[in-house]
């Protein structure tokens, strides 16, 4: 029987999902001592190491089995996978931020980020058109240099938004990291997939 083929998302998720890894009594020895590698080999699965946005799409194209990932790009993108469940980290929250006294008056309200298909979503939502401007990081400089109204964006401690002297405008909904899987890889896979899943599994995030 072989392993699951995990689809990792490199950086802060990555740190993250080691450290939850390690507390399920996982072997993370290769995890941590990869170097510049991107696949790895443990005890229990094949991993391998990508950005969020690219994990979704191995996921979906059966390359990988299952993916760990920003429920952010879940939403931004709707990849064709199955969001199997909330994992305990990567915990922040979507918001509208701003300049402290930059209410609009007249004409769009012009918002500047990386996600706009969740941006349009939610504003239209609220029966509101505006207009975007696609950034790829550091969107709080948008409305400091003159690009933008506001921002939609990920706030954690708030910290980025309070030291460049934004403040947030709108709450608008909390994420997670997400363990995603291939469709088929559920169906055909089941055997080494569902144990697996099983030691993931954490009570308190399941909604
Ligand atoms: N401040 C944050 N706090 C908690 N989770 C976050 C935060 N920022 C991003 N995330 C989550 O972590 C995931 C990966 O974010 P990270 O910043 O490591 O990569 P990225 O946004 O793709 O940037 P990069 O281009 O540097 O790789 C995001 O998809 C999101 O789900
Ligand atoms: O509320 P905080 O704890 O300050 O976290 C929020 C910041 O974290 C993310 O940025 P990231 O570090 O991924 O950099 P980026 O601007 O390149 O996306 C996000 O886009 C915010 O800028």
């Amino acid at each position: 029987m072989t392993k699951p083929v995990v689809a990792l998302t490199k950086g802060r998720v990555e740190k993250q999902f080691i450290q939850f890894l390690e507390e399920r009594g996982f072997d993370v020895a290769p995890l941590l001592d990869k170097g510049r590698k991107l696949q790895v080999e443990t005890e229990q699965f094949f991993a391998f190491f990508a950005k969020g946005i690219d994990v979704a799409t191995y996921v979906e194209h059966g390359i990988a089995d299952l993916g760990i990932v920003g429920e952010d790009i879940l939403l931004e993108v709707q990849p064709d996978v199955f969001d199997l469940l909330p994992l305990p980290f990567g915990q922040c929250r979507f918001a509208v931020a701003g300049e402290p006294d930059s209410n609009k008056a007249l004409g769009k309200q012009k918002i500047a980020t990386k996600y706009p298909n969740i941006t349009t979503d939610y504003f239209r939502k609220q029966g509101k058109s505006v207009d975007i401007v696609k950034l790829e990081g550091s969107v709080e400089l948008a409305p400091l240099l003159g690009l933008a109204d506001d921002i939609v964006d990920i706030v954690e401690t708030g910290n980025t938004l309070k030291e460049n002297g934004l403040v947030v405008k709108e709450e608008m909904f909390s994420i997670s990291a997400r363990c995603i899987a291939n469709r088929n890889s559920l169906k055909l896979k089941k055997a080494i997939l569902y144990p697996f899943i099983e030691a993931f599994r954490v009570e308190e995030v399941i909604k």
